[in-house]
């Protein structure tokens, strides 16, 4: 059996890629890359949450499975709608990297000005940043991570907002000048995910190089998004972490600008932890205001 996978062409994607081709490898599996441009990554000089339907990056690969052209699609987690078309499925997760956010600041001293200008293409970094800091100028920022690197310095912003794991994956771990420990993350960052046909006859290597409490982890915070209707361009932050059999979440749902946020911290059980309890705190948010905070993030 030799197993394709599919995956996107950033050096990024394709790390994740080798990396799920080191796990299969290691239980004895042969692979193959097979590398397919999403419609995200060919249009690249409009925001993301412009760029229309939900999926810009997973659609591609997604056809790709259908069409029975690929075994398995890799993916950051994140990027991955929650709702799944029809035949395909989250089969597995590696385990978590680095879940956090931070911040990188240019190379040489940011340019001087009446307020410090931060660039993100996030709607959810924006609105956490605007959050904390309302007297700050936020810009936009597009483009795979090396791209987004050379204009942090080219343009001497004072800082840019990125994944740290994104960072670390590449070889950029030195570029982070500042962990943004407030700054609840994506649903799923730092969280590598592998989506396979509905019915598969390599389920059980799969369930070999699944990591559970990351698995466990990532369904719970994309439950919560899917719950409140929302996706990745969303002002929605969720993370779930598990030390001494202890699940501890946090979530938050903030209007665009920041200025409204509503929050949810959870500490239950691992025994006790399923991906549904995800839903049931997002409605607890949705009782105070939450979809009307995201009804108007839409405009
Ligand atoms: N939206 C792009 C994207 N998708 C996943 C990562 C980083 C890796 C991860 O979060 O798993 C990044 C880069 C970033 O947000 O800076």
């Amino acid at each position: 059996m030799k197993l394709r996978i599919g995956t996107r062409k950033s050096t990024l994607a394709l790390w994740q890629a080798n990396k799920v081709a080191d796990a299969l490898n290691t239980q004895g599996v042969e692979t193959e890359l097979v590398e397919i441009e999403s419609f995200g990554d060919k249009v690249q000089d409009i925001p993301i949450d412009k760029l229309g339907d939900k999926g810009v990056f997973t659609k591609a690969l997604d056809e790709a499975l259908l069409a029975g052209e690929i075994d398995l699609a890799v993916h950051s987690l994140k990027d991955v709608p929650t709702v799944f078309p029809d035949g395909l499925k989250l089969a597995a997760v590696l385990e978590r990297g680095n879940p956090m956010d931070v911040l990188v600041c240019p190379v040489e001293a940011p340019q001087k000005g009446h307020s410090r200008v931060i660039a993100t293409g996030s709607i959810r970094r924006t609105a956490f940043w605007k959050n904390r800091f309302p007297g700050d100028e936020v810009v936009g920022l597009r483009g795979n991570v090396p791209t987004r690197l050379e204009k942090v310095d080219s343009n001497r912003w004072h800082g840019a907002i990125f994944a740290a794991a994104g960072l670390e994956r590449i070889g950029y771990k030195d570029r982070i000048s500042e962990i943004l420990d407030w700054m609840i993350p994506a649903p799923s960052q730092g969280i590598v995910g592998i989506v396979t046909a509905e019915k598969i006859d390599f389920e059980d290597v799969l369930a070999k190089i699944d990591h559970k409490e990351s698995h466990l982890c990532g369904s719970i915070e994309r439950a919560f998004l899917n719950e409140l209707e929302a996706g990745c361009s969303s002002p929605v932050g969720a993370h779930a972490d598990i030390k001494n059999g202890v699940l501890y979440f946090i979530g938050a749902v903030l209007s665009l600008d920041g200025s409204k946020r509503l929050d949810v911290e959870r500490e239950i059980s691992v025994d006790q932890a399923v991906a549904q309890k995800g839903a049931e705190w997002a409605k607890l948010l949705k009782g105070e205001g939450a979809a009307e905070l995201l009804d108007h993030s839409d405009e």
